[in-house]
């Protein structure tokens, strides 16, 4: 699904003005029966106090139809009309005069703090203050109100965005921003969604196809693409049942130092159950019998040194190289890494220890093959690119570093974002039971599985990004959040795989 931003949203709502041949009070109609028709089938005719917060712009406009609505099915509503100007829009005051049509319980105004009504905990707030036309920080009784409604601890609901929440920047520390238990957005989620510093502000995310222009939404590039099942599954490619392992490459996971072999276990691990038609792992000599004994599968090389990389004289000619996990950063290890970067010819996959290399020696990037794909998590993001100053700025930096070096670039995250050829992709599998040791190496062998049975790189790293987060959602269901290890997600890619055409 593309992500747009508030501008190509506006643009999509004008077109499909015109092209529908509707009003714009219409499609305000439209849009906002849809929010109803939700809360009606989630609420179930409860008798829970509702209290919508209703700015004066078409957000608010949105926020009066859902009250009419929720009224003339005989919920219990209280309409509070948030007076931050006199200029209403148009819609706006449509709707107020409709809502007064339907009832004559009429909005009560807020001018100020004294006319803040007090809101029990149980009682169920809609927000539609502001949506994507935020063009400045609340301030004075408007930044109040959001703080009153957030320490409330009522379930809040906001419409299209948190309000006080911007499309396009991160709101500084004294901003004020509604903590929303749940946003149905309309038409296409926004990218601060998605962001670290943001997204705890979405609560769950409800998208809502209002029936924008399609041809518009197709045609249009989005600001970044969220990659769900329906996109993953176009990424996939089924096999041959005329073929054989040849036909699935030659992985080869480089890695692992004395104490830390189950690294480059658990990335081979994955390769093989991501499908590679063979795997063999270059590791220092201590790790010879745990590998051969934990996965027989595998083919194993051993360095001439027990405890550390020295030598990767691998010999052989693998259809992706997997570098890094656990490989520690000796000064041996460093030659031995540079050496393999400048044999290697084929895209690589670098995770961990490769990656502090290279941040440490930034002469390294020059000799990383086109197209290679690295891995970093947020710190050894910083420690490849440095500093930035927000969320956006690091996409930013980002792109730039991907566009400079022709790599792709997976960061990881609770979000993992994919950078490539000028795109990003966002995921939207996974769950906070994949923050345990290993996960980012498993990550690493199913990526490199992909590689070896020829998806592009950048297909790879989207569609093995996506499938490592469904496989841990599937763990994630059988055992907890808690209990989940990140072997787990390796032998649960079967279930990834079947569940990617399951429904
Ligand atoms: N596809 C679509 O797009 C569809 C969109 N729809 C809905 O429309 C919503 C967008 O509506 P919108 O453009 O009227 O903007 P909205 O968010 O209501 O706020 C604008 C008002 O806020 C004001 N203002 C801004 N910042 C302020 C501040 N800090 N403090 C005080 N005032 C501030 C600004 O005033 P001004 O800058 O002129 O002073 C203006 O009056 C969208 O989110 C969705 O809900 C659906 O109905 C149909 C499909
Ligand atoms: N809260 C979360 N929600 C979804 N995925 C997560 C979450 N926390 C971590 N992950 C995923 O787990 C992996 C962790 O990787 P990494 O930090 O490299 O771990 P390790 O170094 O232990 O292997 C990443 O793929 C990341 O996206
Ligand atoms: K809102």
């Amino acid at each position: 699904m593309k992500i747009f931003s508030a501008a190509q949203l506006k643009k999509a709502d004008e077109l499909s003005i015109k092209n529908q041949n509707i009003t714009s009070t219409q499609l305000m109609e439209r849009a906002a029966s849809h929010v109803s028709a939700e809360i009606h089938k989630r609420l179930q005719n409860s008798d829970i106090a509702i209290k919508i917060f209703c700015g004066v712009g078409n957000n608010g406009g949105d926020g009066l139809v859902i009250a009419r609505q929720l009224i003339e099915k005989g919920y219990n509503v209280k309409v509070f009309v948030v007076n931050y100007t006199d200029n209403r829009s148009d819609d706006f005051l449509i709707n107020y005069d409709r809502l007064k049509e339907t009832t004559n319980d009429w909005p009560e105004y807020i001018k100020s703090a004294s006319d803040f009504p007090e809101i029990d905990q149980n009682e169920f707030v809609i927000d539609a203050i502001f949506g994507i036309g935020l063009n400045r920080p609340l301030e004075g009784w408007i930044a109040k109100l959001v703080d009153h409604i957030n320490y409330s601890n009522a379930f809040i609901l906001s419409i299209d965005m948190p309000s006080g929440l911007f499309s396009d920047r991160i709101p500084g520390e004294e901003d004020r921003v509604i903590s929303a238990n749940f946003t149905i957005s309309f038409q296409t989620p926004k990218l601060v969604f998605f962001l670290p510093q943001t997204m705890d502000f979405v609560g769950d995310l409800q998208i809502l196809d209002i029936g924008l222009d399609r041809e518009f939404l197709s045609s249009e590039k989005g600001q970044a693409e969220l990659i769900s099942k329906p996109e993953a599954r176009l990424l996939y490619q089924p096999r041959k049942s005329n073929s054989h392992k040849g036909n699935y490459g030659h992985t080869l996971v480089v890695g692992g130092s004395y104490g830390k072999i189950g690294s480059v276990l658990l990335s081979s691990k994955a390769a093989l159950r991501t499908g590679a038609g063979l795997v063999s792992t270059f590791i220092p000599k201590c790790g010879y019998t745990i590998l051969q004994t934990a996965l027989p599968e595998a083919m194993v090389i051993v360095d001439k040194n027990d405890e550390k990389l020295t030598h990767i004289d691998h010999g052989m000619d693998p259809s992706v190289i997997c570098f890094g996990m656990g490989a520690g950063k000796d000064p041996e290890t460093l030659e031995a890494f540079k050496q393999l970067l400048e044999q290697t010819k084929n895209p690589m996959l670098i995770d961990a220890d490769g990656l502090n290399m290279i941040s440490e020696h930034k002469e390294l990037l020059k000799f990383l093959p086109k197209q290679s794909v690295l891995t970093p998590h947020p710190k050894e993001l910083q420690r490849l690119i440095g500093d930035w100053k927000d969320d956006f700025d690091k996409l930013k930096k980002v792109e730039e570093f991907t566009r400079n070096h022709d790599v792709i670039l997976v960061l990881k995250g609770s979000h993992t974002f994919i950078f490539g050829e000028g795109n990003i992709y966002i995921n939207n599998s996974g769950n906070p039971g994949m923050a345990t040791a290993g996960s980012g190496d498993v990550l690493s062998g199913i990526i490199s599985g992909l590689i070896s049975q020829q998806y592009q790189p950048l297909a790879a790293a989207i569609l093995g990004v996506y499938l490592h987060g469904l496989s841990g959602d599937i763990v994630a269901e059988n055992r907890s959040y808690q209990a989940l290890i990140s072997g787990d997600i390796a032998e649960n890619m079967g279930a990834a795989f079947q569940s990617l055409f399951a429904d």
